[in-house]
């Protein structure tokens, strides 16, 4: 059994990964951290874990995370790089659900996310954490850095037609709608239940931190520069990302074949039949990214639908698929259940 800890506990993708690792059968969780709630049984903020787990909050300290086997930190940006020396040190697994070590270039991180980077020299190695495109990488890695919730939603999106080579790539839009604990448990006016509920907005429209992350792992799966226009949206639900993928096609291929084929052999990407449009509400709860690809009518331009849930396949649950892979679990173990509709 793995000794593992939960860095954040009391946070949104924190409890869902306590959700998840509840009915794991390689693991048990020996640590779950929180400053503000120190001394508190996890069912007094979380009931649905009541009889699934009754660790109480304690405060994060590098020496009890140096007991772990692995530690996932669920933590806003700038946590796990301020702890990550101290712990580097020792033989203990990070897998980091935050933004501190998905850019590979320090200076355009410190651009988007306006602060120094705590831990530059860890950055090269950690190993970005999207099984569908770095599997073998994440078989050997200390740190994994686990991809933002509309990254995943893009890039799931995007890669087979990247690897063709058939899409334009200075001629990608990206819109993509986020349910509201995308944006965390703590508490700010934009996100109470009377800002958001009944409404639809764009945000982030001149510059969203996601896109860097978006631009470095599409051109990774292309093998040259892509460029995108992303523009991120708040949808008044909890769960759920949709994104809607717009490119132009350069060449004539059988788009079906080539998304079925190439997510064929992966366990949480489902290629619906060509014409649907997939559900937020159908990936609910679950590790899947549910795509589909049609054609718009006269012309070159293919539509990719996306959607995954933003704290299970967008943060924990594909944070829970690395740590099966870095230590030789089956991949799928504690992320088969499907999605509670309606
Ligand atoms: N929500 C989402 O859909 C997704 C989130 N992410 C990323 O995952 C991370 C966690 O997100 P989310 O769960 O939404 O965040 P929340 O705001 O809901 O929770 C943050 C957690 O971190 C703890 N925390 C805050 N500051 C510190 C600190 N300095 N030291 C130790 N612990 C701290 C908080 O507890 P306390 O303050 O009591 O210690 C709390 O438990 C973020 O980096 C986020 O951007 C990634 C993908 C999707
Ligand atoms: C709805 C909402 O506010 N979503 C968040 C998603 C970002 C996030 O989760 O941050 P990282 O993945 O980079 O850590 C946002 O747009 O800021």
């Amino acid at each position: 059994m793995l000794k593992v800890g939960i860095v954040g506990a009391t946070g949104y993708t924190g409890a869902e990964l306590l959700r998840i690792l509840s009915n794991h059968n390689g693991v048990q969780v020996v640590l779950i951290t929180s400053r503000a709630e120190q001394g508190k049984p996890v069912a007094e903020l979380y009931p649905n874990l009541r009889q699934h787990c009754d660790l109480v909050f304690e405060a994060p300290t590098a020496e009890k995370i140096s007991l772990l086997d692995v530690v996932f930190f669920a933590t806003p940006h700038g946590v796990a790089q301020s702890m990550m020396t101290d712990i580097a040190k020792h033989d203990v697994v990070v897998i980091d659900l935050s933004a501190d070590f998905r850019i590979r270039d320090q200076a355009v991180w410190e651009q988007w996310y306006q602060q120094p980077h705590g831990a530059p020299a860890l950055i090269k190695e950690a190993v970005y954490g999207l099984p569908e495109f770095n599997r073998k990488d994440i078989r050997t890695a200390d740190i994994i850095a686990c991809p933002g919730c509309y990254p995943t939603s893009v890039q799931l999106g995007l890669k087979p037609l990247l690897e063709q080579g058939a899409i334009e790539l200075d001629n990608i839009i990206v819109n993509a709608a986020s349910g509201v604990t995308g944006a965390g448990r703590s508490a700010k006016v934009a996100n109470l239940f009377t800002e958001v509920h009944d409404s639809f907005k764009a945000y982030g429209s001149t510059g969203h931190r996601h896109l860097p992350e978006i631009k470095q792992g599409l051109s990774d799966m292309a093998g040259e520069y892509v460029d995108l226009t992303f523009v991120p949206h708040l949808l008044p639900m909890a769960r759920g990302i949709h994104a809607t993928i717009y490119v132009r096609l350069t060449r004539q291929i059988d788009v079906q074949k080539v998304y079925s084929e190439a997510y064929a052999d992966e366990p949480f990407v489902d290629v619906l039949p060509a014409g649907s449009h997939p559900e937020t509400r159908s990936v609910k709860g679950t590790n899947t990214c549910r795509l589909a690809v049609n054609r718009a009518p006269e012309g070159n331009t293919l539509v990719v639908m996306s959607v995954i849930d933003n704290l299970c396949k967008g943060a924990a649950g594909q944070a829970i698929q690395c740590m099966n892979i870095r230590f030789g679990l089956p991949e799928n173990e504690g992320l088969e259940a499907a999605a509670l509709m309606p």
